[in-house]
C-alpha cells in the first residue's frame, strides 16, 4: 500500500474528567523524522501515547495502516514508544528477559527470540549485559535497554518521549548517534528546539491542539519566539 501514510490521525480527542487534553488533532505524515514541541502540559506525551494506541481516544489513529488502539498485535510491529522515564517501561529483573518480552508477545518461538536478543546486544556492543539486573543499570543504560527492546520488534515508527532528558553530554551524544543511524521513522517529543535539528517536519502543540505544523525552521523559530515572550513575563 504505497499510498498509505505512515501517520494518519484525524480529529483526535482525549479527555480526562471532562477536560480536553487533546482536542481535534489531525496529522497526516510520512516523513522519517518528525518533531513534536510544546510547553509543559500541552499534551505531547498524551499524543505520543495515542500514536501508540495506548489510550482510549476519539477520532482516528492509524500507523502504517494499522488501527493501533484496536489491533494491538499489529500495533507492536507498527509503532513503539520509548517512555520519558525508563522506570515506567522496564518490568523484568534481567536485561535478557526485558528484551525477550516483546518478541514473545509477537508470537516468536523461544530459540529465535534468544538469537535475536543476543544479536541486538552484540549490535550495541553490550554482549555482556544479558544477565545484568535491570535495576542496577544507570538511567542512560536503562534507556538503551528500552530502545533495544523496541528495535527488536522492528516497528515502522518509534515515538521518543523526551529521550535526552536527564542524560549527561556523552550519553546524549551516543544516543543521538544511535538515533541518527536508525532506518525506521522517528517521532521525537521535545521542548528543546536543538534536539530537532535536521528533522523533516515539526508539529507545535498548544493546549492539546496543533498550533503550527510544517518546516522545522519556520515552526521552531515561531515556537521559540513565543516561548521567550512568555518567559519574559510573569504570567507563564
Ligand atoms: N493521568 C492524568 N490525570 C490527570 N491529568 C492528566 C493525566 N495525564 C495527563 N494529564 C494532564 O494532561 C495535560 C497534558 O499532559 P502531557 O503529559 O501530555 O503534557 P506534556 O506536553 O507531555 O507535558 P511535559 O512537557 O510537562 O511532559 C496536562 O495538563 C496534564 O496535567
Amino acid at each position: 500500500m504505497p499510498d498509505t501514510p505512515l501517520i494518519d490521525i484525524a480529529d483526535l480527542g482525549y479527555r480526562i474528567d471532562g477536560r480536553a487534553i487533546l482536542d481535534g488533532v489531525s496529522l497526516t505524515a510520512s516523513e522519517r523524522r518528525i518533531g513534536i514541541v510544546g510547553r509543559n502540559g500541552s499534551g505531547k506525551s498524551t499524543l505520543g501515547r495515542a500514536i501508540c494506541g495506548l489510550i482510549p481516544v476519539t477520532g482516528r489513529v492509524r500507523i502504517a495502516g494499522i488501527d493501533v488502539a484496536r489491533d494491538r498485535r499489529g500495533a507492536l510491529g507498527a509503532v513503539g514508544l520509548l517512555f520519558q522515564n525508563p522506570e515506567h517501561q522496564i518490568i523484568f529483573p534481567t536485561v535478557a528477559e526485558e528484551l525477550d518480552f516483546g518478541l514473545g508477545q509477537m508470537g516468536w518461538p523461544k530459540p529465535d527470540r534468544a538469537r535475536a536478543v543476543a544479536d541486538m546486544l552484540a549490535r550495541f556492543g553490550r554482549d555482556d549485559w544479558a544477565d545484568r539486573a535491570t535495576q542496577d543499570l544507570s538511567h542512560g543504560q536503562k534507556q538503551l535497554v528500552c530502545l533495544m527492546a523496541i528495535l527488536l520488534m522492528a516497528p515502522r515508527l518509534i515515538v521518543l518521549d523526551e529521550p535526552f532528558a536527564g542524560l549527561d553530554i556523552p550519553t546524549a551524544m551516543q544516543l543521538s548517534r544511535v538515533l541518527d543511524r536508525l532506518d525506521c521513522a522517528l517521532v521525537q517529543i521535545s521542548h528543546a528546539p536543538a534536539d530537532l535539528r535536521g528533522y523533516d517536519r515539526v508539529v507545535w502543540l498548544e493546549r492539546g491542539r496543533v498550533a503550527e505544523d510544517g518546516a522545522p525552521d519556520r515552526v521552531l523559530a515561531a515556537y521559540e519566539t513565543r516561548m521567550r515572550a512568555l518567559g519574559a513575563g510573569d504570567a507563564a
